[in-house]
Protein backbone atom coordinates (compact mmCIF):
# COMPACT_ATOMS: atom_id res chain seq x y z
CA UNK A 1 0.00 0.00 0.00
CA UNK A 2 1.14 3.20 -0.99
CA UNK A 3 1.13 6.31 1.44
CA UNK A 4 0.27 9.64 -0.64
CA UNK A 5 1.05 11.93 2.25
CA UNK A 6 2.10 15.49 2.32
CA UNK A 7 5.83 16.17 2.99
CA UNK A 8 5.60 18.34 6.22
CA UNK A 9 3.43 15.18 8.06
CA UNK A 10 6.49 12.90 7.15
CA UNK A 11 8.90 12.38 10.89
CA UNK A 12 12.42 12.44 8.54
CA UNK A 13 11.26 16.08 7.15
CA UNK A 14 10.90 17.45 10.55
CA UNK A 15 14.27 16.15 11.39
CA UNK A 16 15.47 17.39 8.59
CA UNK A 17 14.75 20.64 9.47
CA UNK A 18 16.24 20.18 12.72
CA UNK A 19 19.65 18.91 11.34
CA UNK A 20 22.51 21.06 11.74
CA UNK A 21 23.16 23.17 9.09
CA UNK A 22 26.61 22.68 6.68
CA UNK A 23 28.58 25.47 6.33
CA UNK A 24 30.33 24.83 2.66
CA UNK A 25 32.91 26.90 2.80
CA UNK A 26 34.48 25.21 5.31
CA UNK A 27 33.86 21.59 3.91
CA UNK A 28 34.95 22.69 0.91
CA UNK A 29 38.20 23.86 1.91
CA UNK A 30 41.21 21.94 2.20
CA UNK A 31 41.81 18.26 2.94
CA UNK A 32 38.67 17.68 3.88
CA UNK A 33 37.18 19.65 0.41
CA UNK A 34 39.72 17.02 -2.03
CA UNK A 35 38.13 14.07 0.08
CA UNK A 36 34.46 15.28 -0.67
CA UNK A 37 34.97 15.88 -4.27
CA UNK A 38 36.74 12.38 -4.25
CA UNK A 39 33.27 10.68 -2.23
CA UNK A 40 30.16 12.13 -2.86
CA UNK A 41 30.02 11.00 -6.06
CA UNK A 42 28.06 8.28 -7.68
CA UNK A 43 27.98 7.12 -11.44
CA UNK A 44 24.93 7.66 -13.63
CA UNK A 45 25.72 5.47 -16.40
CA UNK A 46 29.38 4.49 -18.15
CA UNK A 47 30.94 8.12 -18.55
CA UNK A 48 28.55 10.04 -16.67
CA UNK A 49 28.90 10.78 -12.97
CA UNK A 50 26.82 13.15 -10.93
CA UNK A 51 29.14 14.63 -8.08
CA UNK A 52 27.60 16.23 -5.38
CA UNK A 53 30.58 17.60 -2.94
CA UNK A 54 29.67 21.54 -3.24
CA UNK A 55 26.30 20.36 -2.00
CA UNK A 56 25.16 22.04 1.52
CA UNK A 57 24.70 18.22 2.60
CA UNK A 58 26.99 16.27 5.03
CA UNK A 59 26.84 12.49 5.95
CA UNK A 60 23.74 13.26 8.39
CA UNK A 61 22.25 15.31 5.89
CA UNK A 62 22.39 12.39 3.73
CA UNK A 63 21.39 9.73 6.27
CA UNK A 64 17.92 11.72 6.99
CA UNK A 65 17.15 12.05 2.95
CA UNK A 66 17.38 8.28 2.88
CA UNK A 67 15.43 8.17 5.43
CA UNK A 68 12.82 10.35 3.86
CA UNK A 69 13.25 8.37 0.68
CA UNK A 70 11.81 5.15 2.22
CA UNK A 71 9.59 7.04 4.68
CA UNK A 72 7.98 8.96 1.51
CA UNK A 73 8.48 5.35 -0.48
CA UNK A 74 9.67 7.03 -3.58
CA UNK A 75 10.82 3.90 -5.25
CA UNK A 76 7.65 2.33 -4.53
CA UNK A 77 5.79 5.08 -6.48
CA UNK A 78 8.13 4.73 -9.23
CA UNK A 79 7.77 1.71 -9.57
CA UNK A 80 4.00 1.77 -9.16
CA UNK A 81 4.32 4.08 -12.04
CA UNK A 82 6.24 2.42 -14.53
CA UNK A 83 3.80 -1.13 -13.82
CA UNK A 84 0.93 1.31 -14.91
CA UNK A 85 -0.86 3.06 -12.33
CA UNK A 86 -2.99 5.82 -13.17
CA UNK A 87 -0.50 8.28 -11.21
CA UNK A 88 -1.46 11.46 -13.75
CA UNK A 89 -4.64 12.41 -10.89
CA UNK A 90 -5.72 15.13 -12.44
CA UNK A 91 -5.99 13.41 -16.15
CA UNK A 92 -6.62 10.17 -14.76
CA UNK A 93 -3.93 9.07 -17.23
CA UNK A 94 -0.95 6.07 -16.84
CA UNK A 95 2.63 8.18 -17.11
CA UNK A 96 4.80 5.39 -19.48
CA UNK A 97 7.16 7.64 -21.03
CA UNK A 98 10.12 4.95 -19.29
CA UNK A 99 8.06 2.44 -21.38
CA UNK A 100 8.85 4.00 -24.50
CA UNK A 101 13.08 2.80 -24.08
CA UNK A 102 12.38 0.02 -22.36
CA UNK A 103 10.32 -2.77 -19.98
CA UNK A 104 10.66 -1.93 -16.56
CA UNK A 105 8.16 -3.78 -14.72
CA UNK A 106 5.27 -6.37 -15.71
CA UNK A 107 3.07 -5.83 -19.00
CA UNK A 108 1.32 -2.61 -18.91
CA UNK A 109 -2.08 -2.89 -20.65
CA UNK A 110 -4.67 -0.08 -21.83
CA UNK A 111 -7.65 -0.69 -23.53
CA UNK A 112 -6.39 -4.40 -24.84
CA UNK A 113 -3.28 -2.87 -25.63
CA UNK A 114 0.34 -3.79 -24.74
CA UNK A 115 1.80 -0.32 -24.57
CA UNK A 116 5.61 -1.42 -24.97
CA UNK A 117 4.12 -3.73 -27.68
CA UNK A 118 2.70 -0.12 -29.14
CA UNK A 119 5.64 2.12 -28.86
CA UNK A 120 7.96 -0.28 -30.10
CA UNK A 121 6.06 -0.98 -33.39
CA UNK A 122 5.76 3.35 -33.57
CA UNK A 123 9.71 3.22 -33.41
CA UNK A 124 10.06 0.45 -36.22
CA UNK A 125 7.58 2.26 -38.79
CA UNK A 126 9.98 5.34 -37.85
CA UNK A 127 12.87 3.60 -38.83
CA UNK A 128 11.56 2.01 -41.34
CA UNK A 129 10.38 4.95 -43.15
CA UNK A 130 13.37 7.15 -42.25
CA UNK A 131 15.71 4.45 -43.98
CA UNK A 132 13.39 4.34 -46.82
CA UNK A 133 14.08 8.25 -47.15
CA UNK A 134 17.92 8.12 -46.67
CA UNK A 135 17.62 5.43 -49.31
CA UNK A 136 16.04 7.35 -51.27
CA UNK A 137 12.73 4.80 -51.80
CA UNK A 138 10.68 7.86 -50.54
CA UNK A 139 11.69 11.17 -52.24
CA UNK A 140 9.65 14.22 -53.85
CA UNK A 141 7.69 14.68 -56.46
CA UNK A 142 10.42 14.66 -58.83
CA UNK A 143 11.89 11.40 -57.51
CA UNK A 144 14.94 13.69 -55.59
CA UNK A 145 16.14 13.16 -52.48
CA UNK A 146 14.78 15.30 -49.11
CA UNK A 147 17.81 16.78 -47.51
CA UNK A 148 16.20 18.72 -44.78
CA UNK A 149 13.47 17.68 -42.09
CA UNK A 150 11.79 20.37 -40.65
CA UNK A 151 9.70 20.18 -37.46
CA UNK A 152 6.69 22.02 -36.59
CA UNK A 153 5.70 21.79 -33.03
CA UNK A 154 5.63 23.43 -29.84
CA UNK A 155 6.53 23.03 -26.16
CA UNK A 156 6.94 19.45 -25.81
CA UNK A 157 6.85 18.56 -29.19
CA UNK A 158 9.65 21.02 -29.83
CA UNK A 159 11.74 21.94 -26.96
CA UNK A 160 13.06 18.17 -26.26
CA UNK A 161 13.76 17.07 -29.62
CA UNK A 162 15.51 20.25 -30.67
CA UNK A 163 17.29 20.53 -28.04
CA UNK A 164 18.47 16.86 -28.14
CA UNK A 165 19.06 17.53 -32.22
CA UNK A 166 21.64 20.04 -31.35
CA UNK A 167 22.90 18.01 -28.62
CA UNK A 168 23.96 15.15 -31.12
CA UNK A 169 24.69 17.57 -34.67
CA UNK A 170 27.72 17.66 -33.99
CA UNK A 171 28.95 13.97 -33.17
CA UNK A 172 27.22 12.80 -35.77
CA UNK A 173 28.88 14.91 -38.44
CA UNK A 174 32.30 13.56 -36.78
CA UNK A 175 30.91 10.24 -36.92
CA UNK A 176 29.53 9.42 -39.78
CA UNK A 177 25.93 9.51 -38.57
CA UNK A 178 24.72 13.05 -40.59
CA UNK A 179 21.68 12.21 -42.73
CA UNK A 180 19.42 15.32 -42.89
CA UNK A 181 19.59 18.85 -41.55
CA UNK A 182 17.09 19.35 -39.34
CA UNK A 183 14.86 23.05 -38.44
CA UNK A 184 12.25 23.66 -36.43
CA UNK A 185 9.10 26.11 -36.41
CA UNK A 186 7.26 26.12 -33.09
CA UNK A 187 6.31 30.31 -32.55
CA UNK A 188 2.77 31.89 -34.00
CA UNK A 189 5.18 34.80 -35.15
CA UNK A 190 4.98 34.91 -38.76
CA UNK A 191 8.50 36.14 -38.45
CA UNK A 192 9.83 32.18 -36.89
CA UNK A 193 8.06 30.29 -39.56
CA UNK A 194 9.12 32.08 -42.34
CA UNK A 195 12.53 32.86 -41.27
CA UNK A 196 12.71 29.26 -41.19
CA UNK A 197 11.53 28.89 -44.65
CA UNK A 198 13.83 31.27 -46.40
CA UNK A 199 16.56 29.50 -45.14
CA UNK A 200 15.87 26.00 -46.91
CA UNK A 201 14.83 24.44 -49.74
CA UNK A 202 11.79 23.51 -49.86
CA UNK A 203 11.60 21.22 -52.89
CA UNK A 204 13.48 19.01 -50.84
CA UNK A 205 12.10 19.26 -47.23
CA UNK A 206 10.26 17.04 -45.27
CA UNK A 207 7.92 18.86 -42.77
CA UNK A 208 7.10 16.50 -39.35
CA UNK A 209 3.79 18.41 -37.96
CA UNK A 210 3.70 17.19 -34.46
CA UNK A 211 1.18 17.50 -31.75
CA UNK A 212 0.25 15.33 -29.08
CA UNK A 213 -3.29 16.55 -29.02
CA UNK A 214 -3.68 17.73 -32.47
CA UNK A 215 -5.06 21.14 -31.68
CA UNK A 216 -2.67 23.75 -30.57
CA UNK A 217 -3.47 26.44 -32.09
CA UNK A 218 0.38 27.63 -32.51
CA UNK A 219 1.07 24.73 -34.51
CA UNK A 220 -2.13 24.21 -36.50
CA UNK A 221 -1.31 27.90 -37.67
CA UNK A 222 2.29 26.79 -38.68
CA UNK A 223 0.93 24.09 -40.48
CA UNK A 224 -1.19 26.72 -42.89
CA UNK A 225 2.03 28.53 -42.96
CA UNK A 226 4.11 25.79 -44.49
CA UNK A 227 1.45 24.79 -46.65
CA UNK A 228 0.53 27.97 -47.84
CA UNK A 229 4.57 28.44 -48.91
CA UNK A 230 4.85 24.55 -50.39
CA UNK A 231 1.67 25.45 -53.17
CA UNK A 232 2.85 28.79 -54.06
CA UNK A 233 6.18 27.19 -55.07
CA UNK A 234 3.56 24.57 -56.70
CA UNK A 235 4.09 21.46 -54.29
CA UNK A 236 2.02 19.23 -53.21
CA UNK A 237 1.88 19.55 -49.10
CA UNK A 238 0.58 15.39 -48.63
CA UNK A 239 4.12 14.50 -50.17
CA UNK A 240 6.18 16.80 -48.32
CA UNK A 241 4.83 16.52 -44.48
CA UNK A 242 4.12 13.43 -41.55
CA UNK A 243 2.26 13.51 -38.53
CA UNK A 244 3.22 12.53 -35.18
CA UNK A 245 0.25 12.79 -32.87
CA UNK A 246 -2.02 10.39 -31.11
CA UNK A 247 -4.59 8.39 -32.57
CA UNK A 248 -7.09 10.06 -31.04
CA UNK A 249 -6.13 13.63 -32.18
CA UNK A 250 -7.94 14.78 -35.25
CA UNK A 251 -4.76 14.77 -36.99
CA UNK A 252 -4.97 11.25 -37.01
CA UNK A 253 -6.65 10.01 -39.51
CA UNK A 254 -6.31 12.47 -42.39
CA UNK A 255 -4.89 12.15 -45.98
CA UNK A 256 -3.12 15.53 -45.54
CA UNK A 257 0.25 13.52 -44.44
CA UNK A 258 2.25 11.16 -46.19
CA UNK A 259 2.87 8.82 -43.40
CA UNK A 260 1.45 9.16 -39.53
CA UNK A 261 3.23 8.17 -36.27
CA UNK A 262 1.91 7.76 -32.71
CA UNK A 263 2.47 8.17 -29.73
CA UNK A 264 -0.19 8.27 -27.08
CA UNK A 265 -2.07 10.44 -23.99
CA UNK A 266 0.14 8.13 -21.53
CA UNK A 267 3.67 10.69 -22.51
CA UNK A 268 3.64 13.51 -21.77
CA UNK A 269 4.51 16.05 -24.28
CA UNK A 270 7.47 17.50 -21.96
CA UNK A 271 8.70 13.88 -21.54
CA UNK A 272 7.92 12.69 -24.98
CA UNK A 273 11.52 12.92 -26.61
CA UNK A 274 11.81 9.30 -26.33
CA UNK A 275 8.38 8.68 -27.92
CA UNK A 276 7.48 9.32 -31.45
CA UNK A 277 7.80 12.91 -31.07
CA UNK A 278 11.44 13.07 -30.94
CA UNK A 279 11.66 9.45 -32.40
CA UNK A 280 10.67 10.60 -36.35
CA UNK A 281 12.74 13.85 -36.44
CA UNK A 282 15.71 12.64 -34.85
CA UNK A 283 15.79 9.12 -36.84
CA UNK A 284 15.33 10.91 -40.18
CA UNK A 285 18.67 13.55 -39.15
CA UNK A 286 20.65 10.66 -37.80
CA UNK A 287 19.47 7.14 -38.38
CA UNK A 288 17.20 5.02 -36.41
CA UNK A 289 20.81 3.32 -35.10
CA UNK A 290 21.44 6.79 -33.62
CA UNK A 291 18.12 7.37 -32.00
CA UNK A 292 18.48 3.27 -30.48
CA UNK A 293 21.80 4.34 -28.75
CA UNK A 294 20.12 7.76 -27.31
CA UNK A 295 16.79 5.46 -25.91
CA UNK A 296 19.61 2.93 -24.49
CA UNK A 297 21.06 5.76 -22.28
CA UNK A 298 17.98 6.51 -20.82
CA UNK A 299 16.62 2.89 -20.32
CA UNK A 300 19.82 2.51 -17.75
CA UNK A 301 19.10 5.42 -16.13
CA UNK A 302 15.66 4.34 -15.66
CA UNK A 303 16.70 1.00 -14.13
CA UNK A 304 19.08 2.44 -11.78
CA UNK A 305 16.84 4.39 -10.39
CA UNK A 306 14.95 2.00 -9.02
CA UNK A 307 17.72 1.27 -6.17
CA UNK A 308 16.65 1.88 -3.11
CA UNK A 309 20.33 2.41 -1.84
CA UNK A 310 19.64 6.50 -1.99
CA UNK A 311 23.72 7.02 -2.55
CA UNK A 312 23.65 4.49 -5.51
CA UNK A 313 20.45 6.46 -7.34
CA UNK A 314 21.56 9.96 -8.48
CA UNK A 315 18.41 10.75 -9.83
CA UNK A 316 16.66 10.29 -6.16
CA UNK A 317 19.89 11.96 -4.54
CA UNK A 318 19.49 14.72 -6.88
CA UNK A 319 15.90 15.28 -6.21
CA UNK A 320 16.16 14.89 -2.49
CA UNK A 321 19.33 17.67 -1.87
CA UNK A 322 16.76 19.60 -4.22
CA UNK A 323 13.88 19.05 -2.10
CA UNK A 324 16.55 20.07 1.40
CA UNK A 325 17.43 23.43 -0.54
CA UNK A 326 14.28 24.34 -1.81
CA UNK A 327 11.65 23.76 1.70
CA UNK A 328 14.68 23.71 3.77
CA UNK A 329 16.85 26.00 2.79
CA UNK A 330 14.54 28.30 1.29
CA UNK A 331 16.57 28.58 -2.14
CA UNK A 332 13.76 30.06 -5.21
CA UNK A 333 15.48 28.79 -8.23
CA UNK A 334 18.43 26.33 -9.44
CA UNK A 335 20.42 27.51 -12.67
CA UNK A 336 21.75 25.08 -15.12
CA UNK A 337 25.05 25.68 -16.94
CA UNK A 338 25.85 22.98 -19.25
CA UNK A 339 29.67 23.47 -20.36
CA UNK A 340 28.95 22.46 -23.92
CA UNK A 341 28.13 24.63 -26.51
CA UNK A 342 26.10 21.03 -27.90
CA UNK A 343 23.47 21.69 -24.50
CA UNK A 344 22.28 25.12 -25.69
CA UNK A 345 19.09 24.42 -25.86
CA UNK A 346 19.53 21.76 -23.02
CA UNK A 347 18.36 24.45 -20.07
CA UNK A 348 15.45 25.82 -22.09
CA UNK A 349 13.56 22.14 -22.30
CA UNK A 350 14.45 21.17 -18.23
CA UNK A 351 12.80 25.05 -17.93
CA UNK A 352 9.45 23.23 -19.13
CA UNK A 353 10.35 19.30 -18.25
CA UNK A 354 10.97 20.85 -14.43
CA UNK A 355 8.77 23.96 -14.31
CA UNK A 356 5.60 22.98 -16.29
CA UNK A 357 5.62 19.69 -13.84
CA UNK A 358 6.18 20.58 -10.78
CA UNK A 359 5.02 24.12 -10.08
CA UNK A 360 1.99 22.95 -8.38
CA UNK A 361 0.26 24.65 -5.60
CA UNK A 362 -1.72 22.09 -4.49
CA UNK A 363 -1.31 18.06 -3.95
CA UNK A 364 -2.22 15.08 -5.99
CA UNK A 365 -5.49 15.16 -4.48
CA UNK A 366 -6.12 19.00 -5.64
CA UNK A 367 -5.48 20.11 -1.51
CA UNK A 368 -3.68 23.01 -1.03
CA UNK A 369 -0.20 22.69 0.09
CA UNK A 370 1.54 24.52 2.71
CA UNK A 371 5.21 24.24 1.40
CA UNK A 372 7.34 25.51 -1.37
CA UNK A 373 7.65 23.04 -4.32
CA UNK A 374 9.35 23.19 -8.09
CA UNK A 375 12.06 25.90 -8.14
CA UNK A 376 12.33 28.48 -10.60
CA UNK A 377 14.62 26.90 -13.59
CA UNK A 378 17.04 29.16 -16.21
CA UNK A 379 20.36 28.76 -17.61
CA UNK A 380 22.69 29.61 -20.22
CA UNK A 381 25.71 27.64 -21.49
CA UNK A 382 28.93 28.08 -19.68
CA UNK A 383 31.64 30.25 -20.48
CA UNK A 384 28.98 32.91 -21.79
CA UNK A 385 26.94 32.58 -18.57
CA UNK A 386 29.75 33.37 -16.68
CA UNK A 387 30.21 36.83 -18.56
CA UNK A 388 26.37 37.08 -18.19
CA UNK A 389 24.35 36.78 -14.97
CA UNK A 390 27.18 34.98 -12.83
CA UNK A 391 27.40 37.94 -10.83
CA UNK A 392 24.31 37.97 -9.27
CA UNK A 393 25.11 34.20 -8.80
CA UNK A 394 28.13 35.15 -6.90
CA UNK A 395 27.59 38.45 -5.02
CA UNK A 396 23.60 38.78 -5.18
CA UNK A 397 20.63 38.50 -2.18
CA UNK A 398 19.47 34.97 -3.01
CA UNK A 399 21.41 31.60 -3.19
CA UNK A 400 20.89 30.27 -6.33
CA UNK A 401 22.08 26.58 -6.55
CA UNK A 402 23.58 25.32 -9.60
CA UNK A 403 23.87 22.73 -11.78
CA UNK A 404 26.65 22.30 -13.94
CA UNK A 405 27.31 19.69 -16.21
CA UNK A 406 30.90 19.03 -17.89
CA UNK A 407 32.83 16.55 -20.68
CA UNK A 408 36.20 15.84 -20.80
CA UNK A 409 36.12 15.76 -24.50
CA UNK A 410 34.92 18.11 -26.73
CA UNK A 411 32.68 16.66 -29.91
CA UNK A 412 34.06 17.72 -32.68
CA UNK A 413 37.37 17.28 -31.78
CA UNK A 414 39.36 20.47 -33.44
CA UNK A 415 41.49 22.51 -30.98
CA UNK A 416 44.33 24.95 -30.69
CA UNK A 417 46.74 25.37 -27.97
CA UNK A 418 46.98 29.18 -27.28
CA UNK A 419 49.52 29.54 -24.17
CA UNK A 420 49.77 26.40 -22.88
CA UNK A 421 46.26 24.70 -23.07
CA UNK A 422 43.83 23.97 -25.31
CA UNK A 423 40.47 25.20 -25.61
CA UNK A 424 38.61 22.39 -24.10
CA UNK A 425 40.53 22.80 -21.23
CA UNK A 426 40.30 26.46 -21.02
CA UNK A 427 36.36 25.04 -21.01
CA UNK A 428 36.95 22.43 -18.49
CA UNK A 429 39.31 24.41 -15.94
CA UNK A 430 36.32 27.19 -16.18
CA UNK A 431 33.47 25.00 -14.68
CA UNK A 432 36.61 23.82 -12.05
CA UNK A 433 36.69 27.13 -10.79
CA UNK A 434 33.34 27.85 -10.69
CA UNK A 435 32.37 25.44 -8.71
CA UNK A 436 34.93 26.18 -6.21
CA UNK A 437 34.89 30.48 -6.00
CA UNK A 438 30.96 29.80 -5.25
CA UNK A 439 31.58 26.62 -2.72
CA UNK A 440 34.61 28.84 -0.87
CA UNK A 441 34.17 32.01 -1.87
CA UNK A 442 36.85 34.77 -0.84
CA UNK A 443 37.14 37.36 2.16
CA UNK A 444 38.31 40.55 1.00
CA UNK A 445 38.94 43.81 2.91
CA UNK A 446 36.73 45.49 0.38
CA UNK A 447 32.98 45.04 0.64
CA UNK A 448 32.64 45.03 -2.89
CA UNK A 449 34.97 42.45 -3.71
CA UNK A 450 34.03 39.98 -0.88
CA UNK A 451 32.90 36.67 -2.32
CA UNK A 452 30.77 35.02 0.70
CA UNK A 453 31.05 31.35 -0.82
CA UNK A 454 28.16 28.71 0.95
CA UNK A 455 26.89 28.82 -2.59
CA UNK A 456 25.99 25.06 -3.70
CA UNK A 457 26.49 22.97 -6.61
CA UNK A 458 26.49 19.52 -8.03
CA UNK A 459 28.37 18.41 -11.24
CA UNK A 460 27.22 16.24 -13.70
CA UNK A 461 30.93 15.27 -15.63
CA UNK A 462 31.00 12.86 -18.49
CA UNK A 463 33.76 11.71 -20.67
CA UNK A 464 32.33 13.16 -23.92
CA UNK A 465 28.67 14.22 -25.06
CA UNK A 466 27.61 10.95 -27.11
CA UNK A 467 23.67 10.07 -27.99
CA UNK A 468 24.14 7.34 -25.00
CA UNK A 469 25.02 10.07 -22.50
CA UNK A 470 22.48 12.56 -23.57
CA UNK A 471 19.69 10.05 -23.22
CA UNK A 472 21.20 9.43 -19.87
CA UNK A 473 21.49 13.08 -18.83
CA UNK A 474 18.20 13.51 -20.10
CA UNK A 475 16.37 10.64 -17.83
CA UNK A 476 18.17 12.10 -15.38
CA UNK A 477 16.47 15.07 -15.29
CA UNK A 478 12.88 13.02 -16.03
CA UNK A 479 13.96 10.95 -13.25
CA UNK A 480 14.69 13.24 -11.11
CA UNK A 481 11.54 15.98 -11.48
CA UNK A 482 9.00 12.63 -10.95
CA UNK A 483 11.13 11.66 -7.38
CA UNK A 484 10.90 15.82 -6.41
CA UNK A 485 7.41 15.26 -7.41
CA UNK A 486 6.54 12.54 -5.24
CA UNK A 487 8.10 13.83 -2.55
CA UNK A 488 6.13 16.95 -2.45
CA UNK A 489 3.06 15.24 -3.74
CA UNK A 490 2.08 16.90 -6.29
CA UNK A 491 1.16 15.43 -9.64
CA UNK A 492 4.32 16.33 -11.67
CA UNK A 493 2.44 15.15 -15.15
CA UNK A 494 -0.47 17.43 -15.57
CA UNK A 495 -0.52 20.81 -16.40
CA UNK A 496 -3.91 23.24 -16.04
CA UNK A 497 -1.57 26.27 -15.26
CA UNK A 498 -1.43 26.84 -19.06
CA UNK A 499 -4.94 26.52 -19.75
CA UNK A 500 -6.69 30.31 -19.04
CA UNK A 501 -3.88 32.28 -21.37
CA UNK A 502 -5.35 30.33 -24.13
CA UNK A 503 -8.66 30.62 -23.28
CA UNK A 504 -8.28 34.63 -23.24
CA UNK A 505 -6.08 34.99 -26.34
CA UNK A 506 -9.17 32.76 -28.26
CA UNK A 507 -11.82 35.63 -26.66
CA UNK A 508 -9.61 37.96 -27.88
CA UNK A 509 -9.68 36.81 -31.54
CA UNK A 510 -12.99 36.47 -31.63
CA UNK A 511 -13.26 40.14 -30.44
CA UNK A 512 -15.31 39.34 -26.91
CA UNK A 513 -13.15 41.81 -24.49
CA UNK A 514 -14.25 44.20 -21.89
CA UNK A 515 -12.47 45.96 -19.31
CA UNK A 516 -8.56 45.83 -19.48
CA UNK A 517 -8.57 43.14 -21.80
CA UNK A 518 -9.92 45.17 -24.34
CA UNK A 519 -7.69 47.87 -23.87
CA UNK A 520 -4.38 45.87 -24.60
CA UNK A 521 -6.42 44.26 -27.27
CA UNK A 522 -6.47 47.92 -28.55
CA UNK A 523 -3.40 48.65 -27.78
CA UNK A 524 -1.82 45.93 -29.83
CA UNK A 525 -4.06 46.33 -32.80
CA UNK A 526 -6.33 43.22 -32.59
O1 LIG B 1 1.83 18.45 -28.58
P1 LIG B 1 0.72 19.41 -28.36
O2 LIG B 1 -0.58 18.74 -28.03
O3 LIG B 1 0.57 20.33 -29.56
O4 LIG B 1 1.07 20.29 -27.11
C1 LIG B 1 2.13 21.19 -27.07
C2 LIG B 1 2.31 21.81 -25.69
O5 LIG B 1 1.23 22.67 -25.42
C3 LIG B 1 0.58 22.71 -24.17
O6 LIG B 1 0.07 23.98 -23.97
C4 LIG B 1 1.35 22.27 -22.96
O7 LIG B 1 1.65 23.33 -22.11
C5 LIG B 1 2.62 21.52 -23.27
O8 LIG B 1 2.81 20.60 -22.24
C6 LIG B 1 2.56 20.82 -24.59
O9 LIG B 1 3.77 20.15 -24.79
Amino acid sequence: MLNWNNLDTLASYQELEKAERINLAEVMSGENGAERVKTYSTPIVDGLTFNYAAKAVDDNVLAILDKLAKEAQLVEKYESLYNGAVINTGEKRLVLHQLTRGQLGGKVEADGVDKREFYVTQQKRIAEFANQVHAGEITNAAGEKFTTVVQIGIGGSDLGPRAMYLAMENWAKKNGAFKMEAKFISNVDPDDAAAVLNSIDVEHSLFVLVSKSGTTLETLTNESFVKDALAKAGLDASKHMIAVTSETSPLAKSDDYLAAFFMDDFIGGRYSSTSAVGGAVLSLAFGPEVFAQFLEGAAEVDRRATNKNLLENPEMLDALIGVYERNVLGYPATAVLPYSQALSRFPAHLQQMDMESNGKSVNRFGEPIDYVTGPLIFGEPGTNGQHSFYQLLHQGTDIVPLQFIGFKDSQIGTDVVIQGSTSQQKLCANVAAQIVAFACGKADDNRNKNFEGGRPSSIIIGEQLTPKTLGALLAHFENKVMFQGFAWNVNSFDQEGVQLGKVLAKRVLAHETDGALKVYSDLLNI
